[in-house]
């Protein structure tokens, strides 16, 4: 024997109806015996409700609503059975909207809608619905017949929630199947006294009907037909990635169910729970989905937990004193006075100190709750042994709900430790010890950032996301996002991860896009759908959307940028950059920056800054940490200058080289940052203070190599002009060089705490004679790496390189956010 039950939407249209009559037809096929029990048609008993406080009101238009009920009625009469049977059926509705409409007038005569009249007009929604699908049934044949659960479900007279007599009820139940083999067609969430008089079962009525048969006729299982796929790990209103739970314990559908999981209100099913009957919630609308398996003990957990629950809005009160400290029975009388007064109370915090309360109850009882408590504790109050009562609002809580986490480590490191990473802050916390459930009370505004952060670091195998801001799409920002599309499967099937591109801007337009813009077209995007760029309005919608996993990537050379990164990181939005300006400002800023990182929990990424994507930054890093002190930096730390000095010669031109270096994407946007030594002076600065010399920039030495002239021209095209004037300058260099059997190269050193740049000719014994292409080489002298530096060598500059540092940098954050 099996309990199935139909919800409003599944019955709520002509298809939807044909879709359950498809279901019970396969059931009946395979020869199984059960009952099924019918919602009231999807909206109908509010709009009875409605009606009902209409007619008490003295409206007349209750008369047209009701109209319109009887109207949806006869359209299923009139789409599903045959013509020629229709009349019985329409009579039969006919029949319940007199009776129906008889009340109602005695409702507007008296004006007044007690309780009990409202369960007995209700009553009218399950016995509608029941009554035309049972006559729907009957006219294809089917040994159908209507049950008005009145007869078998009794209560007591407590109206709009009556308590369910079981001793009876069981026995009723019993004796009514013993009696009637037909398949049995049962009117949900209603029930009656053992006077007769209509009575309702409350929330989730339909769910306790069905259980409440389940559980009296011993039935191996329980279906609860509904409109969506099953309970799923989270609202898939709030969280996108949230997915159908397939096997989930009694005990662990209470808990998501008190956080709003509204698909089925598990309390309702406690008969059926303490049976141990299997519940199954399954889908009309998809029938090819196997459901969610509501039992006992869930089979086996992939997950440590099971399910995300939310409650939107919740005041938090918190009552503190030195006068509670060991004092017993300040508890017992703060939740006595609140019980007295109806206020429910959802979480409850008390620190071992005993010096505060805290507790979280519905906004709307946040007043009362004040004033009962202020005069529960007026007297220590006014001993000053309490202190005043405080109120908190626009908080909301998050709850995760899983059997697994019981005796298992680090789920609430897990917990805590991304809502840090994603700078939410968490105001108060409860865990029972039955490990079931950990709640956290956190900021409205943080909502739903912190619901898909939470869902992405515990769903691991699902795809997480990290929302990337790209401002600068000029060689190195187009580059990258290129690699973005051509690694997108890869990290999506082997990562699970999922880059999504939320904003773009260059100097013209910028384009911000939640659900992403895809790496295939996002010129033509930008192009069509971009507004005029305001970098202070982009950084404060990043900032207002409060995405999880937000990732702000500075690609431009703009040095105005970089007042932005502060705010950021203090919105805790992760910041990674190539753009060298920020970290080779004054000493002050560049430290500001790396604190507010820390503090924030965040991450400020800068590998590009110093040698492309070569490990510079990162290796640096490694060795102050674990102790190492640097003594000498010796290196090469132009790409444009290597490249130019390794294909400079008798036979190429100067300029011709730097315009090819240009072309190649090695020099800056504006080479004479290169040749003028301005991006080596930043990269030795940088280094500098990696290693923990804290230089400004005007502490560099720089010796030049450019002629005033080409320095000083009003625009990149001039001062190639002005290149050409001044070719033999170089040659001359050059030759003098080649002569010797030297190389020239434009070394910067670090030591002693100074740093200076300078063209010097090297022979074949030096260590950075044999270089090529653009290649950068960086030999750093250590404690540890004293009598043979650690060099590291190779290509320095480009737009392949850096932007794939840049997206390690990327990476290596969502590493971190695990
Ligand atoms: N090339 C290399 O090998 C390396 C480069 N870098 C660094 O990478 C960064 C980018 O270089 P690259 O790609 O060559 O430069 P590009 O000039 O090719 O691109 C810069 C981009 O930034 C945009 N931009 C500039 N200012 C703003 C602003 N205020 N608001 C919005 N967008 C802006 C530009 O817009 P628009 O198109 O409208 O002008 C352009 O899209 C630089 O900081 C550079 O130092 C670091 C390591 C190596
Ligand atoms: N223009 C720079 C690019 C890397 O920072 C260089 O040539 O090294
Ligand atoms: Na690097």
């Amino acid at each position: 024997m099996k309990v199935l039950k139909f919800g409003g939407t599944s019955v709520g249209s002509v298809d939807s109806i044909k879709t359950v009559i498809n279901i019970l037809e396969e059931n009946l096929a395979k020869g199984e015996r059960f009952a099924v029990v019918f919602s009231a048609m999807g909206g109908v008993t509010n709009r009875l409700i409605e009606i009902g406080k209409m007619a008490a009101s003295g409206n007349p238009d209750y008369i047209e609503f009701l109209k319109g009920v009887e109207e949806r009625h006869f359209a299923i009469v009139r789409g599903l059975i045959p013509v020629k049977s229709q009349s019985s059926t329409f009579a039969a509705v006919r029949g319940l909207f007199n009776e129906l409409e008889d009340i109602l007038r005695g409702v507007s005569w008296i004006k007044e809608l007690s309780e009990r009249t409202l369960d007995l007009i209700m009553s009218f929604g399950e016995r509608l619905s029941t009554m035309v699908i049972t006559e729907i049934l009957k006219s294809k044949g089917i040994a159908a017949e209507f049950c008005d659960a009145r007869q078998i479900i009794h209560t007591n007279a407590t109206y709009g929630m009556g308590d369910v007599n079981f001793e009876i009820t069981n026995k009723q139940i019993l004796e009514y199947f013993a009696k009637n083999a037909a398949l049995q067609c049962v009117t949900g969430f209603i029930a009656s006294t053992a006077e007769g008089v209509t009575t309702t079962l409350g929330r989730g009525g339909s769910d306790f009907t069905a259980s409440i048969l389940g559980a009296a006729l011993d039935a191996e299982a329980i279906e609860i037909w509904t409109d969506v796929d099953g309970m799923m790990t989270a609202d898939p209103r709030k969280v996108t990635n949230a997915f159908t739970i397939p096997s989930i314990s009694y005990a662990e559908a209470m808990e998501l169910s008190h956080f709003g999981a509204k698909v089925i209100y598990p309390p309702s099913l406690q008969p059926a729970f303490a049976k141990n009957i299997t519940l199954k919630v399954l889908n009309t609308f998809n029938t090819d989905f196997e459901g969610t398996y509501v039992q006992k003990a869930a089979n086996g957990k992939e997950y440590a937990i099971t399910g995300i629950s939310s409650i939107d809005e919740i005041a938090l009160v918190n009552i503190q004193g030195s006068g509670m400290i060991g004092v017993a029975g300040i508890s017992g009388r703060l939740f006595t006075a609140l019980s007295n007064n109806a206020i429910s109370v959802i979480l409850i915090s008390q620190a071992s100190s005993e010096h505060s309360i805290c507790f979280s109850i519905d906004p709307k009882n946040a007043q009362k709750a004040s004033e009962v408590l202020e005069k529960e504790f007026a007297t220590e109050i006014s001993l000053g042994h309490i202190d005043s009562i405080s109120i908190e609002k626009n908080l909301s809580i998050i709850a995760i709900v899983g059997e697994g986490m019981k005796k298992s480590t680090g789920v609430s490191g897990k917990l805590f430790s991304v809502l840090g990473k994603n700078g939410i802050n968490v105001v108060a916390t409860a865990q029972g010890s039955s490990e079931l459930n950990i709640s956290v009370v956190i900021a409205k505004s943080d909502l739903s950032k912190a619901l898909n952060a939470i869902h992405g670091v515990f769903f691991q195998s699902e795809t997480r996301s990290l929302n990337l801001f790209i401002v600068g799409v000029g060689l190195i920002g187009s580059t990258l996002i290129e690699q973005v599309r051509n690694q997108t499967q890869y990290l999506r099937t082997e990562k699970f991860l999922n880059l999504n591109i939320a904003g773009l801007s260059n100097t013209k337009k910028m384009l911000l896009d939640i659900d992403g813009i895809k790496p295939e077209n996002w010129r033509d995007r930008v192009m069509d759908e971009g507004v005029k760029t305001n970098l202070p309005a982009f950084v404060q919608r990043m900032i207002e959307l409060n995405l999880p996993n937000s990732v702000f990537v500075d690609c431009t050379s703009d040095k105005d940028i970089v007042q932005y990164y502060q705010i950021l990181l203090d919105a805790s939005i992760s910041v990674v950059t190539p753009n060298k300006v920020a970290n080779s400002g004054s000493y002050s800023e560049y430290v500001s920056l790396q604190r507010t990182a820390l503090q924030r929990g965040v991450k400020f990424l800068y590998e590009t800054n110093v040698g492309a994507g070569l490990p510079i930054i990162n290796t640096i890093q490694g060795l102050m940490a674990s102790g190492d002190k640097f003594l000498k930096i010796e290196a090469i730390l132009s790409g444009t200058l290597s490249y130019i000095f390794n294909n400079f010669s008798s036979e190429n031109r100067f300029v011709d080289v730097v315009k090819e270096a240009k072309a190649k994407g090695f020099t800056e946007p504006d080479p004479r940052d290169d040749l003028s030594g301005a991006d080596v002076g930043r990269k030795i600065l940088i280094l500098a203070r990696e290693v923990g010399v804290p230089l400004e920039p005007e502490e560099i030495k720089i010796s030049q190599i450019l002629p005033g002239n080409c320095l000083n021209a009003p625009t990149v095209d001039a001062f190639f002009k002005e290149l050409e004037i001044s070719n033999n300058y170089f040659a001359e260099n050059q030759a003098n060089a080649e002569a010797n059997g030297e190389k020239l190269r434009y070394i910067a050193t670090l030591e002693n705490g100074k740093a200076s740049i300078e063209l010097k000719t090297v022979d074949s014994s030096h260590p950075f004679y044999n270089l090529s292409g653009s290649d950068n080489i960086i030999s750093f002298t250590t404690e540890r790496y004293k009598d043979r530096p650690l060099v590291i060598k190779g290509p320095g500059a480009g737009a392949e390189v850096t932007a794939s540092g840049v997206f390690a940098d990327i990476m290596s954050i969502s590493s971190y956010l695990g």
